[in-house]
């Protein structure tokens, strides 16, 4: 068994979900309120480890609630053991989990800085590299996180989507066009060879947030 997974994401009219230069502040207030609500429901919330890097999110639901409680689960996935020692997501407002692939774990290299780690968070191994994305899920479903939001960034979503292991989306679209090559879209990586290979999905519902749009959908697999 496997957690059920909500992508949730903001994203500019074309499809960008930071700007060149990674900044990712796109949806307005009213959607960042939906997007702690739903941090307060799920039991677990995953980011790559470049999202860590680039925003240094909390991600607790910080805006809605005080109580501790109501933080989700905090998952990091950082084959390398990147995290930075000062990052937010090791703060004590939630547990955090630090998923690493197996190489990092056995080269030596990085038993100092696990072990610092471990002082402020779970270190989980899976595949030799990159993280096996299929374990980490069966993982944490047997850890108790049966819902989990995966909040970004492209490079992540693009994996869990190649591995069929999203359940449902939830984007917030907004009025901007910010363009870029080197733009992060919602889904990055080596990407479909055809459209067949793609992921269909039903759209469930739309509605507006002030200026923004939210669409959800399932994924069809
Ligand atoms: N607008 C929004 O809703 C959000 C935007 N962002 C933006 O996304 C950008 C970061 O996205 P990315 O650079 O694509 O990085 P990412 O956050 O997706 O992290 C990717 C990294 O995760 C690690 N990783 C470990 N195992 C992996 C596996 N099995 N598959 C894939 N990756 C694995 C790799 O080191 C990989 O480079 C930032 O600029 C951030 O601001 C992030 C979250 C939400
Ligand atoms: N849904 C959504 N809309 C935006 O406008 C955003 N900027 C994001 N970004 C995500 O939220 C993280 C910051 O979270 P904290 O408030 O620090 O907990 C950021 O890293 C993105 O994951 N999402």
């Amino acid at each position: 068994m496997k957690s059920y997974v909500i992508l949730n994401a903001a994203m500019t009219l074309d499809g960008k979900i930071a700007t060149k230069t990674g900044n990712s502040e796109i949806s307005g207030e009213k959607d960042l309120i939906r997007v702690h609500e739903l941090r307060k429901e799920v039991d677990g919330i995953m980011v790559g480890i470049n999202t860590v890097m680039v925003d240094n999110p909390k991600l607790t639901a910080h805006k809605v609630s005080n109580n501790i409680e109501d933080n989700p689960v905090r998952i990091i996935v950082d084959s390398n053991v990147r995290t930075p020692l000062n990052s937010n997501v090791l703060n004590d407002k939630a547990k955090t989990i630090i998923a690493i692939s197996n190489n990092a774990l056995s080269s030596g290299n990085n038993n100092e800085k696990i072990e610092k780690l471990k002082k402020h968070a779970d270190v989980f191994s899976a595949g030799d590299y990159p993280v096996d994305l299929i374990k980490l899920l069966d993982y944490l479903y047997e850890n108790g996180i049966k819902t989990l939001m995966l909040e970004g960034g492209s490079t992540l979503i693009w994996a869990m989507f190649k591995h069929h292991l999203i359940d449902e989306i939830r984007l917030c679209v907004a009025p901007l066009i910010v363009g870029g090559f080197d733009a992060k879209t919602l889904v990055d990586g080596e990407g479909f060879k055809t459209m067949a290979e793609g992921i269909s999905l039903k759209l469930k519902n739309s509605y507006s947030l002030d200026n923004d749009l939210i669409l959800e959908y399932d994924c069809l697999y």
